[in-house]
């Protein structure tokens, strides 16, 4: 009798080669086995030719019309007979399959599987069927090493002794809630199923077990974490209050919320490891603003991490203006790469000794000498562009601080929950007050005139704008290049207005000296590569002109447009463009026709398809071997509540009923520990 917990190699045929050809696609006991599920089931349903198209696979039924011939060319040969299907007659033919031509006689009924040539009225026969109940196959993955055929053969021969043994890791509480199958049936149907519909089901409800187990995981993994360390910080709230009553706004009501979410968290003394996230120009800097300052206000220091030196020092001087303004009275420094070494070392030591309250910088904050007085918390801007390395390597710089990831590139909420299902999420889901819709028109560069006239227009009514040219992958120099004659160009174009030219060949200093001045509207005109695409902040900049935009990804050009329309002038995008390939033209329609960074990330992963969505190879998002997170996205939400829900009951894991899934956790967990 084979169980479960057997070794493969029990079951009879299975030969050390055998052995290791299993071992390669990850099965290495009975329950691996029949937990190998296939992949899709070739329909063998009967169909006319009339609704077959051409090249598609099907099944046809008729009777036999002309004597099978079989034609012989050395070892190779090919038989052919004639198939009468209600009064159309089509020519089968099969190839290498000489002893079918024994089993089929003129007048006989037979169905044949095969692939459907429509000019030539011909079937290029795969097999005979000869059971009219056998309507699909299930077809496996295999390797070159092991066919589909052995792989389902073994399986055949396993599940006759081990169907009936298997327990059940969801449990029936939940697997009735939502009509779940039990897992004996839904393994048996799976391999087994006796029409399509049962194939669907059983696949649903092992995509429910994959999901919850998955988020099982996270949240034993997330509790961990938050018994592990961290320190309540007890900041002032007077003094917050006072802050956020001097700022030039009042917050959102979705600023509020995940303020509040956020306090509530840094004053637990568990550890934070937040994912704030909003669209862009949504207003996540004042909420770091206040995370920052409430850490600072309970004496200890907080450090913000943005991905580029610009970043950073925008970061820098936003923060010191907001402060400013509100009549806070910290110290923010800016660490930058140029610093000559004798102000480095001034404050790295006014760090060290605590003098220094916010310290703004590139990833150079993880450098080892860079060493806090007691540090607080972390912000980190842009979290995806931070691997999760660095973020592993922050933690380890003395005393494990809050983390707050913020991210402004829409992530879909599968991806949330699935990236950073360890992370607590807050969404800033609300624009500002008084934003106006920003418009989006694409045109060909033939139309680039009109578009320079328009510019003018509203050049000469105060606005500002970005001209944004591609960048060249595979020439820098090009880039710079295409940047330099746009520049040029508008000179000659927009003789009264200022025009500035930035791109990554230019110093810090000499980046950061230009972006001051469009700020400040002693520019007028921002030319520039993508070195603006995240984060730069210019409320009085209305116009965005995107050249070749066609060449950049949907994510890129939402954050490009997100620089416009973020203070009360009407903003327009201009994306100019001679789109050659489908793709390209559906990303431009995609940008025209919403603004919102939710709908576009969704788009984005539908034309991109699932396979690669922000590099989720590498982001860590993991693959399922039946659900799909991003299809199945209800079902990944639905499955993320009731492990919350399990988790946060007393004793679940002692209760009789949780058994078999504690007993697999337990198991199992260790494989995902690289997870955290
Ligand atoms: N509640 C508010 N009311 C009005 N203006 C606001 C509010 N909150 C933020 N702003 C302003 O909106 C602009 C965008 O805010 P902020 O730079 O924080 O956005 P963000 O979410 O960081 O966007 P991005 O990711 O695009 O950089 C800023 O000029 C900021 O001063």
């Amino acid at each position: 009798m084979i169980t479960l917990n057997d070794n493969v190699n029990i079951l009879p045929g299975v030969g050390p080669k055998r052995l290791d050809a299993l071992h390669e696609i990850g099965i290495f006991t009975i329950e691996d086995l029949i937990n190998y599920f296939p992949f899709r089931y070739e329909d063998l349903g009967e169909r006319l030719p009339s609704e077959t198209l051409d090249g598609e696979k099907a099944t046809f039924k008729g009777i036999v019309s002309t004597p099978a011939v079989v034609t012989r060319f050395g070892k190779r040969s090919q038989t052919r007979f004639g198939l009468m299907i209600e009064h159309e007659n089509v020519r089968v033919s099969f190839f290498n399959q000489p002893w079918i031509a024994q089993n089929v006689e003129v007048g006989q009924e037979v169905a044949v599987y095969g692939t459907y040539d429509a000019a030539k009225a011909s079937l290029t026969g795969m097999k005979v069927i000869s059971k009219a109940s056998n309507e699909f196959d299930p077809i496996y993955p295999s390797s070159k090493q092991i066919s589909a055929k052995t792989i389902r053969h073994l399986i055949e021969i396993a599940w006759a002794d081990v169907r009936g043994t298997v327990g059940s890791l969801v449990p029936d509480k939940i697997r009735q809630k939502y009509r779940l199958l039990d897992r004996n049936t839904q393994i048996e149907n799976m391999h087994f199923p006796a029409d399509m519909e049962q194939a669907k089901l059983a696949r649903r409800s092992i995509a429910f077990e994959e999901f919850f187990i998955f988020q099982m995981r996270l949240q034993l993994l997330k509790l961990a974490d938050k018994n592990f360390s961290g320190e309540g910080i007890n900041y002032d709230s007077k003094a917050l209050n006072k802050f956020e009553a001097g700022l030039p706004f009042t917050l959102t009501g979705a600023q509020q919320k995940v303020v509040s979410e956020i306090l509530t968290d840094q004053k637990r003394p568990v550890h934070m490891n937040r994912l704030l996230q909003g669209d862009v120009g949504s207003g996540k800097t004042v909420v770091a603003a206040i995370a920052l300052y409430a850490v600072v206000t309970a004496g200890m220091q907080a450090a913000l991490m943005a991905p580029t030196e610009i970043l950073a020092q925008q970061h820098a001087i936003n923060l010191a203006l907001m402060f400013e303004k509100s009549g806070v009275d910290i110290r923010i420094e800016l660490l930058t790469s140029g610093m000559k070494a004798a102000a480095r070392r001034q404050l790295l030591e006014d760090l060290a000794d605590g003098t220094i309250d916010i310290l703004v910088g590139t990833h150079a904050l993880l450098q080892p000498d860079v060493m806090f007085h007691h540090l607080g918390l972390a912000v980190i801007d842009e979290q995806h562009r931070f691997g999760v390395n660095q973020r592993a390597k922050l933690r380890e710089n003395g005393v494990n601080p809050d983390i707050l990831a913020m991210t402004a590139t829409p992530i879909p909420r599968t991806l949330s929950i699935t990236t950073y299902g360890e992370m607590d999420v807050s969404i800033i889901d609300q624009l500002p007050n008084g934003r106006k819709q920003i418009q989006t028109r694409k045109i060909s560069h033939n139309q680039l005139d009109s578009a320079i006239n328009f510019l003018k227009q509203q050049l000469s009514e105060g606005a500002q704008a970005y001209v944004v040219t591609p960048l060249i992958e595979e020439s820098e120099a090009l880039d710079v290049q295409n940047a330099q004659a746009m520049y040029e160009a508008l000179q000659l174009e927009l003789p009264n207005d200022t025009i500035g030219l930035l791109h990554g060949r230019l110093s810090n200093d000499e980046k950061k000296a230009l972006m001051a001045d469009f700020k400040r509207n002693k520019i007028q005109v921002l030319v520039a590569t993508t070195v603006i695409e995240v984060g730069v902040d210019v409320p009085n900049a209305s116009i965005m002109l995107i050249m070749d935009a066609d060449r950049f990804g949907l994510a890129q050009l939402h954050q490009l447009r997100g620089r416009v329309g973020r203070g009360t002038r009407q903003s327009y995008t201009i994306l100019v463009a001679d789109p050659k390939t489908d793709y390209g033209r559906a990303r431009l329609d995609a940008m025209v026709e919403t603004t919102d960074g939710f709908i576009l990330a969704q788009k984005d992963l539908e034309l991109r398809g699932s396979g690669d969505i922000l590099g989720t190879k590498q982001s860590g998002v993991p693959e399922f071997a039946v659900g799909d997170p991003i299809k199945d996205l209800k079902m990944m939400e639905v499955a993320q509540q009731e492990a919350i829900s399990m988790v946060s009951t007393d004793d679940w894991d002692k209760s009789s009923e949780n058994q078999e899934l504690v007993d697999y956790l337990s198991r199992t967990m260790a494989h995902y520990r690289h997870l955290d």
